[in-house]
């Protein structure tokens, strides 16, 4: 049996880990580590990882088969169950293709929320693309935007640049290629989500190009960890929209119960049990509600 230590570790992210499986084959494998206000978390949520993990493959498999209105996006999937795949991280772990990476964080926004509102109410602007006054935090755009941003270090804010630094970067038509790829999973993304009772305000994605020049699709996709999802239901422009996933854990963290100011720069304390267990099971629901699917699922 294959054990972790037998790949070399290429990378961490806030979150997750990257190991090199063989020349062409890397596993990229979720934690069940949680980040909040900038800070990752001293308590792990049990599944976390799992259920991203699954909500990937949900989406990679949706994407990879042709819609109605859009081609099969290429993506990097390789496999969820393999026996490369080691125990210790099964169902948490997903053999990919190596890629050549693009430096691009490549954001769609259907919605004002975070870093947009922000540059929206100095710029008037979100990466350059001018926006129609009067509107507010979390107000639907008259339609969904390429805000590209540069990878910033751990712990930093990535950076919003406008279209054309990325064509600067990467050249015009690679920059063309993502927008457009960007912005058509965004839609695919959020019509499915819609029609789960789920608005999906905004998604980073990531790109590489694969040993013959194809864009594809890699990184994690369509997860709570790397968009926002709101419910539907409750959905009201005008203020900070509740996160699916991290709402408890935010609420917790800025109520006295925590004793914890987040603009101490200090680290935050260990969530309570029930904020724990309370924020797994969201996890869970929106996995369930996103896919339909039982969790977890059959084996
Ligand atoms: C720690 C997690 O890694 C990242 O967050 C970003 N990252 C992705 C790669 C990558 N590199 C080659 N091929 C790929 N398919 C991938 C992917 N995904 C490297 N860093």
């Amino acid at each position: 049996m294959v054990s972790l230590s037998s790949y070399r570790h290429l990378a961490s992210g806030k979150v997750r880990d990257l190991y090199e499986v063989d020349d062409e084959t890397l596993l990229l494998v979720a934690s069940d580590r949680i980040s909040a206000f900038d800070h990752v978390l001293s308590t792990p949520i049990p599944d976390k990882g799992r259920v991203l993990t699954a909500m990937s493959v949900f989406w990679f498999e949706l994407l990879g088969g042709a819609d109605v209105a859009s081609p099969p996006v290429a993506h990097h999937l390789v496999a969820a169950r393999d026996e490369r795949i080691p125990e210790e991280v099964r169902g948490r772990a997903l053999l990919v293709r190596r890629l050549e990476m693009i430096p691009v964080e490549c954001v769609a926004r259907g919605y004002l929320a975070g870093s947009g509102t922000t540059d929206y109410r100095r710029d008037g602007a979100v990466c350059g693309v001018p926006l129609p006054d009067g509107l507010t935090e979390a107000s639907m755009l008259p339609s969904p935007i390429f805000t590209p941003a540069t990878k910033a270090a751990q712990g930093e804010h990535d950076e919003n640049v406008s279209f054309e630094v990325v064509a600067e970067t990467v050249g015009r038509e690679l920059a063309g290629a993502l927008r457009d790829q960007t912005l058509a999973i965004y839609a695919r993304g959020s019509a499915y989500a819609a029609s789960r009772g789920l608005i999906l305000a905004d998604t980073k994605l990531e790109f590489g190009l694969s040993p013959e020049g194809a864009l594809v699709l890699g990184d994690e996709v369509l997860t709570p960890d790397s968009s926002r999802f709101w419910p539907a239901e409750g959905y009201a422009p005008g203020s900070v929209q509740p996160s699916f996933d991290k709402q408890y854990v935010r609420e917790w963290l800025t109520s006295p119960a925590s004793g914890w100011d987040r603009h101490s720069g200090e680290a935050p304390p260990p969530l309570p049990d029930d904020v724990i267990m309370a924020t797994r099971e969201r996890y869970i629901e929106a996995y369930t509600r996103l896919t339909g699917r039982e969790w977890p699922p059959a084996v």
